[in-house]
Parts: structure tokens; C-alpha cells; sequence
């Protein structure tokens, strides 16, 4: 038997969703760059699940059918309320509260393939009214009733902020959708491959990506820039903090890739929208940290940012909570599980690797009055 470490370099299935080859991302066939400039996240969505983007009455069918299913049942609201608002991750709120979404689902056990995609649809609907309601809650406010006229991303920054965002705001959010909502066989998503190719239900599958996508050097590195960009406070003492960090051998959060050497290309296209964003509103203090950190991370180590550096300063501009941004990740990236759920029950087989056993030899059981 032979390891790799993390399974760098592991072909592990087939997936006709999303591919990475030569530092070029695309979902069914499409450039992330051409799907950012010319698609919306509701037509990503639709194309992730079905292979094809949408025409404009599938689109419209597939709208609706995301605003009509965007409520919650209440009680999942007063479950929130109840926890311990001050200390509680709102990623830990989220894993639980997708779970609990299932016990009020009387189909979630239905596994033909019709049940599979309501409930892909009920879950990617649902998902940003559950981040958008607890965020309101542990303000002491009530949840925002989703707005059936706007579009999803729009829908997600109103239900935040009882407010309709501006057109930028909304299309820059919405991008941002687009770009991260699936990564091939990442960590989440092999996650929720492994855990439905025991055939369990898609609400366990989404839990369970949720509990990957939270760790830092996953989804939850997003959060850590801002918290890195927060602590380094200005841009003086960049130098002296990657310096620093690189000397004690931290990790920078928001650098680095299993899959690209050559740099992310979705770093690219978020980095020019931080910027534009920073312009339009008049404080470049976070990109212009971020754009020095870039420069001297390359000089030092030779590494790149990816999709979470500079998606921070992006949602710290739109005025996401820094705790949010790991939900706001789930959000997008649910059409990427979905997607590779539906996939994985198609043609299943249960994913179950080896271990090369490197512990103690076979050994016989000392009597307890003799240990
Ligand atoms: C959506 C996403 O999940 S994107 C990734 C988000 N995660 C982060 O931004 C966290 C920071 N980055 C990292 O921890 C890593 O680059 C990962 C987890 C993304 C990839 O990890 P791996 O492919 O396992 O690379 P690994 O951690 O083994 O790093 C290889 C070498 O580069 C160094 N390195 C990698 N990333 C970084 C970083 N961000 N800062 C400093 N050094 C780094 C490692 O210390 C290691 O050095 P060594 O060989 O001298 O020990
Ligand atoms: O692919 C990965 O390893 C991490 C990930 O999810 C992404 O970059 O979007």
C-alpha cells in the first residue's frame, strides 16, 4: 500500500461539474471569467444541477421556485434565540441549523431522484434566510421575510440589513456567488461525497460540508484575513507582521493552494472588484494592506492569494459581519455540493479508502491488577 499525505495528487472519481486544469477554472465547460461577466448565481446554480445554462423561461421557472421555497419553519428561529448569542460561531449555527432543517423536512429520507432536487433547491433557498435570520437575532431583531422580487444575492444583503442594497452592491455580491460556488473535489465537497455515498440523506451530506468548509484552512481562512488585516491595523506594520508571522512559521491566512501553483483565478477577478469597491467608497485602507501583503508573500515565499484574501476586504465593504463571511462561502458553495451530491447518487459507490496501520505491533492484554 502506498500514502499520500492529504491525498495531494489523488485522483479520487469522476466529476463532470467543475474542472482545474492548467491554473483554468470552469463549471460544466464555461471559464469562471466568462460565467462572473455573463451569468447571474441563479443561472450558475441551474447550470451546476443541470449541466446547461438555462433559457430565459427555465430561468424564470428556476426563480421562482428558489423565492417560494426561501422560508424557514419558525421554529429554527426560536432554537436560535436560545443559544449562547455572545460566544456562539455563527458556522457552528449553521451546521446545526441545516441539520435541524432536515427533522422538518417529512421528505428528507425520500432518495428518487425528483425528492433530491426539491430538496437541493429547498436547502440552497433556505440556506441564506437561516445566515441573513440568525445574524438579525443575535442582534435582538427579528429576521427579514425574504423578498420574492429580488434576486438571491440581492435577497441575501436585504434580509441582512432590512435595507435593498444598491444595483453595485447587489452585482458585486452576486459575483461573488458565482465564484465560489464549486471547487471540484475540495474539502467540503468530498465531505458531502463521502458522507451521502452511504446513501444517507442530502441534509446530512450538506451538514456535514458545512463542518468541513468551517476549518481555517478551508472555508473559514476568510474570516481570518479580516481577522489578520484587523490585527496588523495599518499599512506600516504589514512588514513587520508577515515578516514576523513567516519567522515563527505561521500560516497567512488567504495564501496558498492544494490545487493552483500559478495563482487562483478567482483571486484575480475578486482582487479588481475589492478594488472598485474600495474606490467607490472612499477608504482603500484594507486593499492597499492586502495589495502589500500580496506583494511581499510572493517576494518571501513565493505564494499567491486565493479566493479568500481578497474576498474579505470585498464583504468587509458590503458590510458583512467578519464572522459571516464563512456562511456567506456555505451559501454559494451549497450549489456546488448539491450539485455533486446529485452526481454521487447517480452512479454511487461507497467511498471508503485504507489506512496503513503504523501503530503497535499485536499485543496481548495485561490483567488489570497488572498494568
Ligand atoms: C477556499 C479554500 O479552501 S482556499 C484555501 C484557504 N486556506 C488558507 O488560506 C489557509 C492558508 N493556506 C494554507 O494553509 C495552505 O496553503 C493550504 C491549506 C491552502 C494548502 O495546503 P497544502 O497543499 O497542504 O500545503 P502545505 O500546508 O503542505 O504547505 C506547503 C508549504 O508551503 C507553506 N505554506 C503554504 N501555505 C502557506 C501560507 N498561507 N503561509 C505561509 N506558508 C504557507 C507551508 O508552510 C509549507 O512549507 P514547508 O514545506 O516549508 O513546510
Ligand atoms: O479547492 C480547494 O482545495 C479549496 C476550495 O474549496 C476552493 O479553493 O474554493
Amino acid at each position: 500500500m502506498t500514502t499520500t499525505r492529504g491525498l495531494e495528487g489523488v485522483v479520487a472519481t469522476t466529476s463532470a461539474i467543475s474542472s482545474i486544469k492548467d491554473d483554468v477554472l470552469t463549471y460544466r465547460g464555461y471559464s469562471i471569467q466568462d460565467l462572473a461577466e455573463q451569468s447571474t448565481f441563479e443561472e450558475t446554480i441551474y447550470l451546476l444541477w443541470n449541466g446547461e445554462l438555462p433559457t430565459a423561461d427555465q430561468l424564470q421557472a428556476f426563480k421562482a421556485e428558489l423565492a417560494e421555497n426561501a422560508s424557514v419553519p419558525n421554529e429554527l428561529f426560536e432554537f436560535m434565540k436560545n443559544y449562547p448569542l455572545e460566544t456562539v460561531h455563527p458556522m457552528a449555527v449553521l451546521r446545526t441549523a441545516i441539520s435541524t432543517l432536515g427533522i422538518y423536512d417529512p421528505d428528507a429520507e425520500l432518495m428518487d431522484k425528483q425528492s433530491n432536487k426539491e430538496k437541493a433547491i429547498k436547502l440552497q433557498a433556505k440556506i441564506a434566510t437561516l445566515v441573513a435570520g440568525f445574524a438579525r437575532i443575535r442582534q435582538g431583531l427579528q429576521p427579514v421575510v425574504p423578498n420574492k422580487s429580488l434576486s438571491y444575492a440581492a435577497n441575501f444583503l436585504y434580509m441582512l440589513k432590512d435595507r435593498v442594497p444598491s444595483e453595485v452592491e447587489a452585482q458585486m455580491f452576486d459575483k461573488a456567488l458565482v465564484l465560489h460556488a464549486d471547487h471540484e473535489l475540495n474539502a467540503s465537497t468530498f465531505t458531502a461525497r463521502v458522507c451521502v455515498a452511504t446513501l444517507s440523506d442530502m441534509y446530512s451530506g450538506i451538514t456535514s460540508a458545512i463542518g468541513a468548509l468551517k476549518g481555517p484552512l478551508h472555508g473559514g481562512a476568510n474570516e481570518q484575513v479580516m481577522r489578520m488585516l484587523e490585527r496588523i491595523g495599518s499599512i506600516e506594520w504589514v512588514d513587520d507582521y508577515i515578516l514576523n508571522a513567516l519567522e515563527n512559521k505561521k500560516k497567512i491566512m488567504g495564501f496558498g493552494h492544494r490545487v493552483y501553483k500559478n495563482g487562483d483565478p478567482r483571486a484575480k477577478i475578486l482582487k479588481t472588484m475589492a478594488r472598485t469597491l474600495s474606490e467607490m467608497s472612499g477608504d482603500s485602507r484594507l486593499y492597499d494592506m492586502s495589495l502589500k501583503i500580496e506583494i511581499l508573500m510572493k517576494e518571501k515565499k513565493g505564494l499567491l492569494p486565493n479566493t479568500d484574501f481578497y474576498s474579505a476586504t470585498l464583504y468587509h465593504i458590503l458590510g458583512i459581519d467578519h464572522d459571516l463571511f464563512t456562511p456567506v462561502f456555505a451559501i454559494s458553495r451549497t450549489s456546488g455540493w448539491a450539485a455533486h451530491i446529485l452526481e454521487q447518487y447517480n452512479d454511487n459507490r461507497l467511498i471508503r479508502p485504507r489506512a496503513e496501520y503504523n501503530g503497535p505491533r499485536l499485543r496481548r492484554v495485561t490483567p488489570m491488577a497488572q498494568r
